[in-house]
């Protein structure tokens, strides 16, 4: 609802209440017309200021009202109302002004922000464009270039750049709201001939045309598929093309497109996913809304390779304390130079002090004995990280949290080697690690509830969305990646070549296909896994060759390696590259030939993979993992899945997700194609499916919300 108050006599004051961002639901759009009218009809009132309740302006659209039927008066004449007003209205923006909120603000004739307030148009990142006037009212403003931009990339601009831009007209440290009375107060009674946006002549100049096709060429470029930010820009082109009125009816012929697309469906859920994993929950009852963190001031680091870097930055970015060990003093000097680096790069594109003072270096692992937290980011070596787990445990003061960053190996190991198991959970980061955004923090059998907050809670410090995950080989990105992995290496077999099979992926929206992913990422990190399990066998031969276990083995990934071929660093991997640590990766003939010869001696007939094969046999074997790491309890919702697939391994946000896609394609047809491959393949147990899936499908596929309540009762998997 909106709130009217009038102040000082003659101004009328519009406060919107709808906690926590004062989102324009129905109600709040109801009352912003009834008290407009109000104002507009007592004649003491001589001007309105429209501000939002709890220092936030407005933070759009209520996202949670797009599935339902609309309700209530519709945006787009309610914010005519208000431009067309007589009496001067002034937009007092705290905190946010976003969407449908800096929407309206456009429509008041001023706008006074605080200087702490974010101003954007993030519609395109819901999948939608700015529909209630912005694709033609902000070009109208601040002019072509710099309206494309904050449109088709949804990013959130400060005070100081929206004065900049000419999109507020005053900055003030103070009470926004304060400043926007006594500025509604000066202009009582001014004509506003000058002020109502859709008034302004079309954006013109000569090098449109140009500014458009490269605008195009862009978005086309970076969105990987995403429809949104190519009709972003076709919205701001009719801003210059057509008079206001004609423009806006292109705005909303080209937002209802939108509006029912399963590609807004998809990033409006990952919207909402991405705020509810931070509700944890683990199968022995503990949430996140009973445990408790404990208080981090001092954090330490154990290991200062790639990874050990990255986190030590990001922990003294986070504002902490930092002990960073190495015990090699020479590394110790080179990760101390980078380190420095790394910070001094990172404030000056974040545009934040330089954090280099909070991490003190030291090659004794005896220097975090204070410390709150530790993190231990040595090699992926399990007797390695067992030694120091026995190490910290007698070294470190009673309660220090310890933490692993690890990729896989099993944390309940780990805490076994402690005396204090509950203290001990995993981080795993992603690579690079101060830029990355994902943690998955696992918590094993023993972890105490309060362990699990403290990492929870650490990761957000670090600007990170943390997903609390269950202990089992791989967590739940890694286990998902292997049977996905699999897929690729045996379409390989059957005739594909990498460049195919990644160009399907792509094509489907991944930053990388699997095979350049895996040259990046280096082809050696998987094989030390795969030697550590037993599954590399040298030298064999005949049909033991591609069996382990009793199913399906493809030994294509060791037989690289053994020709020290890991990717990128060696410059030769699934692809060629120009030089070791070269980045542009080109089909390599050599491998071409490899492929064929390796056919012949197992005698494979190459034959031709048809695209949508290759993707359903890759994304289905690694959905159907997702199916039944839910069914495991490892993961708590399909939620958390999709946020670990989008933010760590490069699944197209405007396809939500495994889990969502999986939804969004129909259980059964996945189901179906399941079934299908599992019969041509029997050997293969990734294809296999899970009995979640199927009893999901025999429930007439609910929708995902309603997924939880088809898992049993969650156990570890320990
Ligand atoms: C036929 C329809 C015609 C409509 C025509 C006009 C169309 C207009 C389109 C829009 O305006 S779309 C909305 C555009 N706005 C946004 O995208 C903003 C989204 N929100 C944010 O970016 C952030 O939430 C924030 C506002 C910057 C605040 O961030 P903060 O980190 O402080 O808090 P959060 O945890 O993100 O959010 C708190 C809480 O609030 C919920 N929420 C936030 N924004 C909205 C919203 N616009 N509608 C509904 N709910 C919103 C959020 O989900 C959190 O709640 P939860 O319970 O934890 O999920």
């Amino acid at each position: 609802m909106a709130f009217y108050s009038r102040v000082s006599g003659s101004v009328g004051v519009i406060t919107l209440q709808n906690p926590p961002v004062n989102a324009l639901s129905a109600a709040v759009r109801q009352g912003i017309v009834d008290t407009m009218h109000r104002a507009l009809s007592e004649p003491e009132v001589k001007s309105v200021v429209i501000c939002g309740q709890n220092g936030k302006f407005c933070g759009g659209a209520d996202i949670r009202e797009f599935g339902a039927n609309m309700r209530g008066p519709p945006l787009v004449p309610m914010i005519h109302l208000i431009e067309a007003a007589e009496k001067p209205v002034v937009a007092a923006i705290e905190g946010v002004a976003l969407g449908g909120g800096l929407e309206l603000a456009l429509g008041c004739h001023y706008r006074i922000a605080h200087s702490k307030a974010r101003l954007g148009l993030p519609e395109v990142t819901l999948g939608l464009l700015p529909g209630a006037g912005g694709t033609q009212r902000l070009p109208r403003l601040i002019g072509v270039p710099a309206a494309l931009e904050l449109i088709t990339t949804g990013r959130h601009a400060t005070a100081a750049e929206a004065l900049q831009l000419g999109i507020v007209d005053e900055v003030t440290d103070h009470s926004a709201v304060d400043a926007a009375v006594k500025f509604a107060q000066s202009v009582a009674g001014k004509s506003l001939d000058a002020r109502r946006i859709s008034t302004y002549p079309r954006p013109r100049s000569p090098d449109l045309a140009e500014i458009f096709e490269k605008a195009m060429k862009e978005v086309r470029r970076s969105a990987r598929g995403a429809i949104a930010p190519v009709t972003c820009v076709q919205a701001v082109h009719a801003s210059v093309t057509l008079p206001y009125a004609k423009g806006m009816e292109r705005e909303r012929e080209l937002f209802s497109t939108l509006f029912t697309s399963g590609q807004a469906h998809a990033l409006q859920y990952y919207f909402f996913a991405q705020r509810a994993v931070s509700r944890w929950s683990t199968p022995s009852g503990a949430r996140w809304d009973t445990s408790k963190p404990r208080p981090v001031h001092k954090a330490a680091v154990i290991g200062l390779g790639t990874m050990g870097r990255g986190i030590s930055v990001s922990l003294a970015q986070a504002g902490l304390s930092v002990v960073a060990v190495e015990t090699q003093e020479k590394q110790l000097l080179e990760a101390k130079q980078a380190v420095s680096g790394m910070l001094e790069r990172s404030a000056k594109r974040r545009g934040v002090p330089l954090a280099d003072d909070k991490i003190k270096y030291n090659c004794s692992v005896q220097a975090v004995a204070d410390a709150d937290l530790v993190i231990e980011a040595v090699f992926e070596d399990m007797a390695l990280k067992k030694t120091i787990f026995q190490q910290l445990s007698g070294i470190c003061k009673p309660g220090t949290l310890l933490c692993t960053n690890t990729s896989g190996l099993d944390i309940d190991e780990l805490a076994s080697q402690t005396q204090s198991p509950e203290l001990v959970v995993g981080m795993h980061f992603f690579a690079p690690a101060h830029v990355m955004k994902l943690l998955e923090v696992v918590y094993g059998p023993r972890s105490s509830p309060e362990a699990l907050a403290t990492a929870m809670e650490m990761g957000k410090k670090m600007g990170k969305v943390s997903v609390a995950v269950g202990n089992c080989r791989g967590f739940v990105g890694n286990r998902m990646l292997k049977p996905y992995l699999e897929q690729a290496f045996f379409l390989l077999e059957e005739g594909a070549t990498p460049e195919q099979v990644d160009q399907v992926l792509e094509e489907f929206g991944f930053a990388m296909g699997v095979f350049k992913v895996s040259d990046l990422s280096g082809l050696d990190v998987g094989w030390k896994v795969r030697k550590a399990d037993g599954l590399v066998v040298p030298g064999s031969t005949g049909k033991s060759a591609r069996i382990r276990g009793g199913s399906r083995y493809s030994p294509l990934g060791d037989l690289l390696c053994e020709q020290g071929r890991f990717g990128q660093k060696t410059g030769r991997g699934w692809y060629q590259y120009d030089k070791p640590g070269g980045r542009v990766a080109k089909p390599d003939p050599w491998l071409h030939g490899f492929l064929e010869e390796y056919r012949a001696r197992h005698g494979l007939v190459a034959r031709r993979i048809d695209h949508q094969e290759m993707l359903e046999r890759c994304l289905y074997a690694l959905i159907n993992e997702g199916f039944q790491i839910l069914q495991d309890g490892i993961a708590a919702g399909p939620e958390d899945i999709d946020v670990i697939y989008v933010l760590g391994y490069g699944w197209p946000r405007h396809r939500g997700g495994p889990m969502f896609y999986a939804g969004l394609v129909g259980l059964d047809k996945v189901l179906e194609r399941l079934e299908h491959y599992h019969q041509v393949y029997p050997d293969v147990l990734g294809l296999k499916p899970c009995s979640l899936i199927r009893k999901l499908a025999a429930s007439s596929s609910p929708p995902i919300h309603r997924w939880r309540e088809f898992i049993q009762k969650p156990r570890s998997q320990l």
